[in-house]
């Protein structure tokens, strides 16, 4: 764990362990394990991102979170398989659906839903420290996992990728400063996640994928830009610096029609042409 872990993060890392203390009461890590080795075939999330960039789409993996610690609740109409349905038809690459419960509203009943009710692969979107919590990812149905190298250590990073390999699991492994992009591409894995959002202050800046975009495409790694993408401003700044894969959540969740939200966002004359 790096030396100074920001206090919601860490305030969210002590919980997780109370969760997955909890959770084994009920099932095993070996019980977990066996259903993660039956649960239904996984689709695959990276090679979604890549098909829409191949054919020079913006690739965006599109958020179904109903609140967050730093926003309070976006959304009381929340329906995750009407959701779902809403983004695959506008043009989503992918899902992302938070599962934590206690700081976004999350379940993991929101995952199984939304993933049923589409086609696209699903990232779970959470906090995990434990193999536990990837033996049960791929349990509920997930196609990939976020890892968060503010909270592993390389070790872990490394243990817990190959693990998500074996299972059929992709993963975005997720830095905000170039400290952390350091030690993400010790870890042999395509995708790597640029949060604009610093987990600490809450305070977002898109210039955290600037600084980083030069280092990731360098080492030949799909670069997701990830959170405060809110304007055709936004999206086109990302564009100007060859940034064709979006993590969008609240400008998504905030409007009324979702999935309208994303076309407007990335499809809308105004975009046309744009990559
Ligand atoms: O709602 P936004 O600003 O568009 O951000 C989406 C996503 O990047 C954000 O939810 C996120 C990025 N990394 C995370 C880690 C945990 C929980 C949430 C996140």
């Amino acid at each position: 764990m790096s030396t100074e872990v920001p206090t919601i993060l860490r305030k969210i890392l002590q919980r997780k362990r109370e969760e997955i203390a909890s959770a084994q009461q009920t099932q095993s890590v070996q019980q977990m394990r066996e259903l993660a080795e039956q649960s239904i075939a996984s689709r695959g999330f990276v090679a979604a991102l890549q098909t829409k960039l191949d054919a020079g789409l913006p690739a965006i993996i599109a958020e179904i979170k109903k609140a967050s610690p730093s926003k309070g609740v976006l959304r009381t109409d929340f329906i995750p398989a009407e959701i779902a349905q809403s983004y695959q038809q506008a043009g989503a690459a992918c899902l992302s659906v938070l599962t934590d419960r206690d700081f976004f509203q999350g379940q993991d009943a929101y995952l199984q839903a939304a993933r049923a009710a589409c086609d696209l692969p699903v990232i779970r979107k959470d906090f995990l420290i434990d193999e536990y919590q990837i033996y049960q990812a791929r349990a509920l149905g997930a196609d990939a996992i976020l890892l968060i190298v503010a909270a592993l250590d390389l070790p872990q990073l490394q243990d817990f990728s190959l693990l998500a390999q074996e299972l059929g699991l992709d993963v975005l492994v997720e830095v905000h400063n170039a400290q952390e992009l350091d030690v993400a591409l010790q870890v042999p894995n395509p995708m790597v996640g640029i949060n604009n959002r610093n987990l600490h202050t809450f305070e977002v800046s898109l210039q955290h994928t600037l600084d980083l975009v030069a280092s990731v495409q360098a080492a030949g790694r799909l670069l997701v830009t990830e959170s405060g993408i809110l304007t055709h401003a936004d999206v086109q700044l990302m564009r100007n610096h060859s940034v064709h894969a979006f993590l969008v959540g609240e400008a998504f969740m905030r409007a009324p029609d979702p999935g309208l939200a994303l076309q407007d966002l990335f499809f809308s004359p105004a975009q046309q042409g744009a990559h």
